[in-house]
């Protein structure tokens, strides 16, 4: 290991609290009340429930939600036998990766026993306290035994990780390796280096697969596991032993198709790999140093395609992508095992996930890595893919139930889906509406940057799912190749429009409705010609002026105030309304908040602060949801008389006076906007009941600061800027947007074009 990982990693694990984990309470316990629900007396209600009805134990406690990973620290990772308690870092982040990419909770579970019976003993014992095991680095061949017997004593899923979870990722980047070098299962001459938990649960699922018992030859610590042999051997890797007199892994290299290592360190030199036949499938999977660096190998046979268990080359085959999701999926159909059936669908589920373009959040957590698409760098998912819970995990339920072990059959799949979605992005279920609407009836939405990668990216997803009719601003030969090279399938003229700003055949028309529009704003008709040539969201203003596109999408390169600026000279405010503003949507873990105006106006007027307020309002009702709107202020019903307290005052009579149907309260301190206790004890009559969800800041600053806060200290999500007010509909969103940003943002922006068009007939 490179020194610096190991100094930087042993600053990340010491930094407090030591090691990664933590046991978090998810139910209030502030008070006497709480403490009597949580705890004595109220929880025997809990315990008779379940005494009366074992079933109920998933809907009091965290027992469905809850896995034990549990190792003896036998075989952990290739640093072999080091005993349970140096497992521990081990298995507490397989925790945090259950939890990071699937929601599921695990008490790492570290026990110092090697005897079979001795070790069964206690991991049965500890059925009640979870919703499935997975066993973890726990050598062979005990593992095996172990496994077996868990399984027939225990009626919850128990799962070996480093047997089957490596299985499913290896046949599942096989079956796409080969795919890639059009080779077939049963012609191709496998070596494996070890004959452990891993290396015999990936042979096994290869022969599964088509692959030839006889093709395949196995080496171990003692050489190639031939028929005879006595030492180290067990009946389980004599199953692979073959009648030869080949003793070395050297003896047994030439002209294998594929290697694949599950042993330990550099075992594979690279005049063995000189030897293999052409185009090399070499999986190098020892962890942390692999049996051959990627580097050593390509320099001998650069036609080899190489993969490795490690995050920092491509081609990452780990058990990472599979025990999160597969467990996801049983534990949400409460499955008794994790059967063949199961595990078939993650295989498949899997390897074709790699054949799907990579997603920008792929692209974001591994930012040195050419994502271009399913080839040889690209063999399977990353483990950053959020498809992966949404492909793998629904798979894996739907096995479950067809194969009979599923004790909570999901009836809803696609309430299912939607609620896995909402998991991973947060942002899912409340744009659901939304999409429903821009899908049912899209429109012409232009994206003023075209070039730009998330834009293309997300133009992907809008075309795929009929989001919208998107047109690109865009020079053609850069939009092309930015196409190619990002792996997308967009055909230009085709899937979506192209205005190309060097060679439009409406450039003059353009240029001289620009001049018409602002001449009188001192514009010169030769800078008019310029800033159409140059300015593309100029363009887009105009297209959409023209009646060319029905929305519009600026703002993912440059600054908000200059888009604004050119939004607010061609497309204006709409009839009636003073000023444009912005309203972003956070969804948090407690709920959705609305925030306004995070983006334009500095210090807003009593009258424009209430004009925000209604705009926004009715913003919110478009992702049906009745706005709740609190006017906030450092001042709480008049506590101080300071100018700005003085100001949300008037915006809130002007409100209650003018608006009466809307439900709005203020000027209020931000605690008592979402709490009706605290604000009851100021008010009797409040306009607001329960919690407000639309909050509108006293200005600019308050608005923008509390936002970014919230999103962060909150690890919210964010749908926006959404921009309110404007004659006709058009979005300026943000560089940090991401591509799922964009394609919520051109959701909303149909959705507003619909509304648009309905208020216009
Ligand atoms: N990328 C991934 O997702 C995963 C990677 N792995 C890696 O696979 C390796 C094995 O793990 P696991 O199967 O759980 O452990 P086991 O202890 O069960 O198996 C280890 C195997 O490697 C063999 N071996 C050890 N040293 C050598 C050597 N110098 N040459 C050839 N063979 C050798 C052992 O031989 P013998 O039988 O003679 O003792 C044994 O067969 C580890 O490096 C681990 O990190 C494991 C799981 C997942
Ligand atoms: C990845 C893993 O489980 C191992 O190397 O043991
Ligand atoms: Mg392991």
């Amino acid at each position: 290991m490179a020194e610096d990982i190991e100094k930087e990693a042993l600053y990340y694990h010491r930094m407090a609290p030591a090691g990664k984990l933590s046991v978090q309470a998810t139910k209030p316990l502030a008070n006497q009340r709480d403490l009597s629900l949580a705890y004595s007396p109220g929880v025997a209600a809990a315990c008779n429930l379940i005494k009366d009805d074992p079933n109920e134990v998933a809907s009091v406690t965290a027992r469905g939600n809850l896995i034990g990973v549990v190792s003896n620290g036998t075989a952990v990772l290739g640093l072999g036998n080091i005993g349970p308690l140096a497992s521990k870092p081990v298995m507490e982040g397989k925790a945090v990766l259950f939890k990071k990419f699937a929601g599921i909770d695990v008490f790492d579970i570290e026990v110092d026993q090697t005897d079979v019976d001795k070790f069964c003993d206690v991991v049965a014992a500890l059925e009640p306290t979870f919703g499935g095991i997975n066993l973890e680095d726990i050598k062979a061949p005990e593992c095996f035994e172990i496994e077996k017997r868990l399984r027939q004593r225990m009626n919850i899923p128990v799962f070996h990780d480093d047997q089957h979870g490596t299985a499913i990722i290896v046949a599942a980047a096989v079956y796409n390796g080969l795919e890639i070098v059009g080779k077939k299962f049963e012609d191709v001459k496998i070596v494996c280096s070890g004959a452990g938990a891993a290396a015999l649960a990936c042979l096994n699922m290869l022969v599964s697969m088509g692959a030839k018992r006889e093709n395949i030859t196995v080496c171990d610590i003692e050489g190639v596991v031939y028929k005879g042999r006595e030492a180290l051997m067990d009946e389980y890797k004599g199953v692979y032993a073959q009648e030869t007199d080949a003793r070395s892994l050297d003896d047994v290299i030439g002209e294998a198709d594929v290697f694949m290592g599950l042993s330990a360190p550099r075992v594979l030199k690279p005049e063995m790999v000189k030897k293999m036949a052409k185009d090399p499938l070499i999986l190098a999977l020892a962890n942390p140093t692999p049996e051959i660096l990627p580097e050593e190998a390509l320099a001998v046979r650069p036609d080899a395609i190489m993969a490795t268990g490690r995050s920092d080359y491509p081609n990452q085959v780990n058990n990472v992508l599979c025990f999160p999701f597969i467990f996801r999926g049983a534990l949400d159909v409460g499955a008794t095992e994790i059967n063949e059936e199961m595990k078939v669908a993650c295989v498949k589920a899997i390897a074709s996930l790699a054949r799907k373009e990579a997603s920008d959040i792929v692209a974001n957590a591994y930012k040195s890595d050419d994502l271009s698409g399913f080839g040889r760098q690209y063999l399977i998912p990353k483990p950053f893919d959020p498809r992966l819970i949404l492909e793998v995990a629904p798979a894996v339920a739907k096995a479950a139930m067809d194969s009979g072990v599923a004790t909570r059959p999901i009836e809803d799949m696609e309430a299912y889906e939607q609620k896995l979605s909402g998991f991973v992005y947060r942002s899912g279920t409340v744009m659901k509406p939304i999409f429903d609407r821009a899908i049912r009836n899209p429109k012409r939405v232009v994206f003023t940057e075209g070039e730009e990668e998330r834009v293309l990216r997300a133009v992907q997803f809008i075309v795929d799912d009929g989001i919208a009719k998107p047109v690109l601003v865009g020079r053609r030969d850069v939009v092309a190749n930015r196409i190619e090279k990002l792996g997308l399938r967009l055909r230009i003229d085709e899937d979506f429009e192209l205005c190309d700003p060097q060679n439009d055949p409406r450039y003059r028309e353009y240029w001289q409705l620009y001049h018409q529009l602002l001449g009188r704003n001192g514009i010169s008709q030769d800078f008019a010609r310029t800033v159409v040539r140059t300015r593309t969201t100029v363009i887009g203003c105009l297209m959409l002026k023209r009646g060319e596109v029905d929305a519009m999408i600026c703002g993912t390169i440059g600054l908000f105030g200059k888009h604004l600026r050119h939004v607010q000279e061609v497309i204006g405010t709409a009839e009636g309304v003073r000023d444009l503003s912005t309203i972003n949507m956070l969804v948090l873990n407690k709920g959705i908040v609305f925030i306004s105006d995070t983006h334009v106006t500095e210090e807003p007027t009593a009258v424009e602060l209430a004009e925000m307020a209604v705009l926004s309002a009715k913003e919110v009702k478009t992702f049906g949801i009745e706005p709740k709107i609190a006017m906030l202020s450092h001042s709480n019903f008049g506590s101080s008389k300071k100018a700005s307290a003085v100001k949300v005052r008037e915006a809130v009579e002007i409100l209650q006076r003018d608006y009466p149907d809307l439900e709005v309260e203020g000027e209020m301190h931000a605690d008592t906007a979402l709490n009706e206790e605290l604000r009851e004890s100021f008010l009797s009559d409040s306009k607001l009941s329960g919690e407000a969800n639309l909050m509108i800041m006293p200005n600019l600053d308050a608005a923008n600061i509390s936002y970014n806060m919230l999103k962060m200290l909150g690890d919210g999500l964010s749908v926006g800027p959404i921009l309110v007010g404007a004659a006709q509909p058009v979005h300026i969103l943000t560089p940090s947007l991401t591509v799922r940003g964009i394609v919520n943002m051109t959701a909303v922006a149909v959705a507003d074009a619909q509304k648009h068009e309905m208020d216009q007939s």
